[in-house]
């Protein structure tokens, strides 16, 4: 479903992606874990065309996507912090994304009945917690049932029910097809949701395994283990 080849992105000198190549499928929750700064919200900016890459090419269905633009009503997008016009409510940031989107066909407001959002539509975005603005970029993500979801550190600041709502549309998601990409540092939330994990260090793929073959060469049950016994063996 992407096809990530050779892409390579600097920041004035410094290179944050290293001639990244990686594959995706339908169907699947992939992880993409690493350390702070090795270019995981940089790759995901890549495939939504928020950020050009400097060489290589992304691959949606096939078709390169650099310098597209009609290819991204097919992604929903949770950024790290979502950034809203403090002024407004919650209500009229919703109706604003609707209204850009009023061509799609399909509008999922469940986010917005677990979260219990409707109840708190006039409050302006500038007033949330920095939870509820979590669950407004959540649901936003998920309202126009994009084929794609990139999501960059979730649950980060939801509290353990409204993180426990999240997964579990991530995983019905999941099972309609679609593709999802999950930025996290919590292992065992990457267990829980994510079929595969990619690992991105300094800016070059590490490693693309699914997480029974990760835990399986590794001879580790659980993740968190697997994973520090894959980056101390080859220090
Ligand atoms: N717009 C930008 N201008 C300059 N440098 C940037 C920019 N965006 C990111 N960087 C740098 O690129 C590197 C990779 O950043 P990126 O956000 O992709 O990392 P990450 O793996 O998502 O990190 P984290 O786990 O901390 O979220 C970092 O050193 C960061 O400071």
């Amino acid at each position: 479903m992407i096809t990530i080849e050779n892409l390579r992105k600097s920041y004035g000198k410094l290179q944050v992606l290293k001639d990244v190549s990686v594959s995706f499928g339908e169907g699947r929750v992939v992880s993409v874990i690493g350390p702070n700064g090795s270019g995981k919200t940089t790759m995901g900016k890549c495939i939504l065309g928020m950020v050009l890459p400097d060489a290589g090419d992304i691959k949606i269905g096939g078709q390169s996507i650099l310098r597209q633009h009609a290819y991204r009503s097919q992604i929903g997008y949770m950024p790290q912090i979502g950034r809203y016009p403090e002024n407004m409510k919650i209500r009229q940031v919703i109706q604003m994304i609707r209204d850009i989107r009023k061509d799609a066909p399909v509008v999922d407001e469940e986010l917005i009945g677990l979260y219990g959002l409707k109840e708190m539509y006039e409050k302006r975005m500038g007033a949330l917690s920095g939870g509820t603005k979590q669950k407004v970029s959540a649901a936003l993500a998920f309202m126009f049932n994009p084929q794609i979801l990139i999501l960059d550190e979730p649950t980060a600041g939801l509290d353990p029910i409204s993180a426990e709502i999240l997964k579990c549309k991530i995983l019905k998601e999941k099972k309609k097809g679609k593709l999802i990409l999950i930025t996290s540092h919590i292992m065992s939330e990457v267990e829980e949701v994510a079929d595969e994990v990619i690992c991105l260090v300094d800016g070059q793929l590490k490693f693309h395994e699914t997480i029974a073959s990760i835990k399986a060469h590794t001879n580790e049950e659980r993740l968190s283990k697997a994973i520090a016994k894959i980056m101390n063996e080859e220090d």
